[in-house]
């Protein structure tokens, strides 16, 4: 399984996150990256950890003021980026272009996508892998794969149909070992998390926690 954890424009330091992911994936054994604010990158990426990008822009090098480019983005250590991220949507042509651009560059692609008929479309853009979230789950305390089985079992049949190459991680709400447990049934190769990290009291913990089925 794959744990990504978005830290979003969340308070959490970044440095000490990625330190601590870092740490329980040596010990665990566990694939886990950490994606942090785009001016965080180059730092977090210093600390050793798996490091991703929360969006690239689908732009080539040239006029494009403020725009995240994907060779930038690469240059700074990164290794994958999400695109289309619930709270960083984009126009279907600009997720086909943004993920052309990930792949220009290298990197990594996970889009993501709100129910299963968005994961079948994502699916079709070639990325390395879709991620189901429900959007009103996001933040909250009860988890995808407890709160609704359903459409995590739903996008991985709809990404295998488009292309089986395709890897479903599932996220919004995800805490718990057992939440991660859950999404492993369900078929999905990862999940992706923010707040039951970034906003944890003790991150460590958190973490140590969650990958423990795994370990
Ligand atoms: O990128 C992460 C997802 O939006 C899930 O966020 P959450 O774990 O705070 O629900």
């Amino acid at each position: 399984m794959f744990v990504l954890v978005n830290l979003k424009a969340y308070a959490a330091d970044p440095v000490e996150i990625a330190t601590v992911a870092h740490d329980v994936a040596d010990e665990s054994g566990v694939r886990i990256a950490v994606a942090p604010q785009t001016a965080h990158l180059e730092r977090v990426a210093e600390t050793g950890v798996e490091t991703w990008a929360q969006h690239v822009s689908p732009v080539e090098h040239g006029s494009h003021t403020g725009s995240a480019l994907a060779e930038a983005v690469a240059d700074a250590g990164v290794v994958g980026t999400l695109i289309n991220h619930s709270e960083k949507r984009l126009k279907l042509a600009d997720v086909d272009g943004a993920v052309n651009a990930a792949e220009r560059a290298g990197l990594e692609t996970v889009v993501c996508a709100n129910n299963p008929d968005q994961v079948g479309a994502a699916a079709a853009l070639g990325p390395d892998a879709v991620a189901v979230e429900p959007p009103e789950l996001i933040g909250g305390d009860v988890s995808v794969s407890q709160a609704d089985p359903d459409i995590v079992e739903d996008a991985v049949a709809a990404a295998e149909a488009v292309d089986d190459s395709v890897d479903v991680l599932c996220g919004a709400g995800v805490s718990t070992g057992e939440d991660l447990d859950a999404a492993g049934d369900l078929g999905a190769e990862g999940v992706l998390l923010a707040s039951g990290v970034a906003k944890a009291d003790d991150p460590r913990a958190a973490l140590t926690s969650l990958v423990e089925p795994l370990s």
